[in-house]
């Protein structure tokens, strides 16, 4: 997979991947993981592993997490991950860490930039929403008529009774 250093392509949606379709790809031929919610394709690198590929087997198609960070893998180790970034792990099967470690001057150390999509009011309830205002509206202009025709007749009969 090519890296990707161009500061436009770091702000494009990246691909969003559940941990279901994670999970179908568990084989040494096909080996996918996820580390600090990020997906990566490790197929290629297992051999190479200097853990074995017996342990990299064994975390195929999960979240490795905490697997990677029990044995204490190096900031190296960490930047190695980067030619086998696939993308984000779908928000739904996030898990939160109080710190991530992610490889360095790459796409995948990016945040996820992907907007989270504002829900629109539907048509029937912007219409209600509406009426809600008019119905406020009417209601206080009622109130400041009815406030004003008493304050008129209170002034009135201050008048009539004094002989202002
Ligand atoms: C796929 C991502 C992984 C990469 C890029 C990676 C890379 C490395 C590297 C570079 C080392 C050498 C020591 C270091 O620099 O930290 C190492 C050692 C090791 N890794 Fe991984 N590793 C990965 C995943 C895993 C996983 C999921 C496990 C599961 C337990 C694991 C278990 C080990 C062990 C046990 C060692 C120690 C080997 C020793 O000290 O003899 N690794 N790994």
């Amino acid at each position: 997979m090519a890296t990707i250093n161009n500061t436009t392509e770091k702000y494009r949606p990246r691909q969003l991947y559940s941990l279901q379709e994670v999970r179908k790809h568990d084989t040494p031929k096909d080996l996918w993981m996820v580390i600090y919610n990020r997906v990566y394709d490790v197929t290629a690198f297992a051999g190479d592993h200097p853990g074995g590929v017996e342990v990299l087997f064994d975390c195929g198609g999960v979240d490795a997490t905490e697997a990677f960070e029990d044995v204490a893998h190096s900031d190296d180790a960490v930047n190695m991950l980067a030619p086998y970034f696939l993308g984000d792990l779908d928000r739904s099967d996030h898990r939160s860490y109080t710190s991530e470690r992610h490889p360095k001057d790459h796409y995948a150390s990016m945040k996820e930039i992907r907007p989270i999509p504002r829900k629109r009011k539907s048509k029937h309830k912007q219409q209600l929403d509406k009426a809600f205002i008019e119905k406020v509206t009417i209601g206080l202009l009622v109130c400041l008529a009815v406030i004003s025709i008493i304050i008129y007749v209170c002034i009135q009969k201050f008048k009539w009774a004094y002989h202002v």
